[in-house]
């Protein structure tokens, strides 16, 4: 049978003393994804990715990776892993590091050219740890996730602690590494807009369970878009529309024009014909997809 999902997550619940972190979380990673696993700080993140590594424990719920129930030694081998800060040698070079990790688990080092490929780091291959800007460090941990050519990424707040230039260097890496290789990826963050730029799904963590779950493509095309048309006589133009449209159309004021809200891109030129040939002048008009942002506000606005 096809596997479907890299990772499937059932009612998972994991309760620290008396603080209830996870509450019969559900959550599909499918095969091939770059899943954005999005939540606050606290929101429990890292606590499902520690469960899901076998680190701690569950209270109740089971999971699967990589169609194998729960996490097995077995398992394991097929996943590369960045929990926390990078654990890296600061006296070793990033060879040495990555040839020393290799013998470690066995692995042939054969495969340090192709990795550092992926990471771009050959050029800086023979540069000591402990003199790497921390963008170089986190793309060493990614190499050294890559060791072994992992089937499944985890990665725990990758770019944390990186300037805006390194945070896209790894999103850019991410971004690209299933064009590269046979991989599916979990990557956790507490920025909304950065996994809107390097994810093909999401999962919103909050309150223990995720409160949205999907393709980011599918769930921007299912969410409201908005038209903001920049125009003289605003008010003159609402009343047009709304004598045209009726209450189809929910059109609002806006500090330089108007805005009309939730239509299909196709709507747009019949509300900008009847504008242009009112005699209203346009000066710009926006057709604008929703941020993950949005939907998520939109989705949670009770
Ligand atoms: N071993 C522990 N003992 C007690 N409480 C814990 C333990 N580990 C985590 N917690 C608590 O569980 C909650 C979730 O923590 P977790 O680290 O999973 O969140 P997170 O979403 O990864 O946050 P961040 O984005 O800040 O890393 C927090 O309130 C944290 O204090």
């Amino acid at each position: 049978m096809v596997m479907k999902h890299a990772i499937e997550v059932s009612n998972i619940s994991k309760s620290f003393k008396n603080i209830q972190v996870l509450n019969q979380l559900n959550m599909h990673v499918p095969v091939g994804s770059v899943y954005g696993f999005l939540g606050n700080n606290g929101a429990g993140k890292s606590t499902l990715i520690r469960i899901l590594m076998g680190l701690i424990k569950q209270q109740s719920g089971e999971f699967s990776i990589l169609g194998t129930k729960g996490v097995t030694l077995h398992s394991k081998q097929k996943i590369g892993c960045i929990i926390d800060s990078p654990c890296l040698y600061a006296n070793l070079t990033i060879d040495e590091f990555l040839s020393l990790s290799c013998t470690l688990k066995q692995y042939p080092k054969t495969q340090i050219n192709r990795v550092l490929e992926i990471v771009s780091l050959t050029g800086s291959r023979s540069r000591l740890i402990s003199q790497c800007s921390l963008g170089m460090k986190q793309r060493t941990a990614l190499a050294n996730a890559l060791l072994g050519e992992p089937q499944l990424l985890i990665l725990d707040e990758p770019t944390n602690g990186l300037d805006p230039e390194g945070m896209e260097e790894i999103r850019e890496l991410i971004r690209w590494l299933p064009s590269q290789m046979i991989v599916s990826v979990l990557v956790s963050s507490h920025l909304l807009d950065e996994v809107e730029k390097m994810a093909t799904h999401v999962g919103v963590l909050k309150d223990g369970g995720l409160v949205l779950e999907g393709e980011l493509s599918k769930l921007c095309k299912n969410a409201q878009s908005d038209l903001s048309v920049c125009i003289n006589s605003p008010k003159k133009a609402i009343k047009i529309l709304n004598q045209k449209f009726g209450h189809k159309l929910e059109v609002v004021l806006t500090s330089d024009g108007l805005k009309v809200k939730n239509i299909e891109l196709t709507e747009a030129p019949p509300i900008h014909r009847i504008l242009v040939n009112s005699g209203i002048d346009i000066f710009q008009s926006r057709y604008c997809t929703p941020s993950l942002e949005t939907i998520f506000h939109q989705q949670h606005k009770d």
